[in-house]
């Protein structure tokens, strides 16, 4: 920790891990649906104490429709749900912020950082098996266990010259948190 960290204060939740400077870039959780996007993602959040936005609420009404029904979504439905967390990234690039994301492509993920060059993704990552049980056991969640295989094919994984890391999934909801706030840059 340098002089220019703040100190997390005591019997915080900040206290029992490393603490990044609160001038972290915007930071996307991204993984398919089911990974720990939303449960990560919060905590992360609170974590950091920066603001925190869900990729579902920047959706269409026709896309929860479709998802809701069944049918994954395709690119075009993608971009306009896209330009709107880019809107966020971009209000909140310079103070911080933590936002979901699935970013299941490549080319989804470089629209984001047209918004942040600085653009950190922390892609949580688990066995298929492993998701499917958590998207089994979930409760009043519009998205089906079954779309989990078309987001599964979806998804391209970061690639070397990709500001990120890869988080496993394996611990509890703290324990991933925790690996989270190590893979931050600081
Ligand atoms: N690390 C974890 N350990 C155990 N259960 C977890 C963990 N992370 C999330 N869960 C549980 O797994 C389920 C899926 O998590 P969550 O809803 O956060 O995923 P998501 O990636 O946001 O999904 P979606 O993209 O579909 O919204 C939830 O019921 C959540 O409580
Ligand atoms: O790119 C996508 O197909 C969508 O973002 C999905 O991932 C859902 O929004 C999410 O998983 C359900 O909560």
């Amino acid at each position: 920790m340098t002089a220019e960290d703040p100190q997390p204060e005591s019997g915080s939740p900040a206290a029992s891990g490393p603490r990044p400077r609160s001038t972290a870039p915007v930071v996307v959780v991204m993984g398919v649906s089911g990974s720990g996007k939303s449960t990560v993602g919060g905590l992360l959040a609170e974590r950091l104490g920066v603001p925190y936005a869900e990729a579902d609420d920047f959706h269409p009404p026709a896309n929860i429709a479709k998802m809701s029904a069944g049918h994954p979504l395709d690119d075009a439905d993608r971009a306009p749900w896209l330009n709107s967390i880019a809107e966020w990234i971009a209000r909140h690039n310079g103070d911080g912020g933590v936002v979901t994301c699935s970013a299941l492509k490549r080319r989804y993920r470089d629209r984001l950082r047209e918004a942040a060059p600085g653009l950190f993704f922390l892609h949580l990552d688990g066995s298929a098996e492993l998701i499917a049980a958590r998207l089994q056991a979930r409760m009043e969640h519009f998205m089906p266990p079954e779309l989990l295989r078309s987001q599964l094919d979806a998804l391209e994984p970061l690639e070397p010259d990709e500001a990120g890391a890869v988080i496993p999934i394996d611990g509890g909801p703290r324990e991933t948190t925790d690996r989270a706030l190590a893979a931050l840059p600081r």
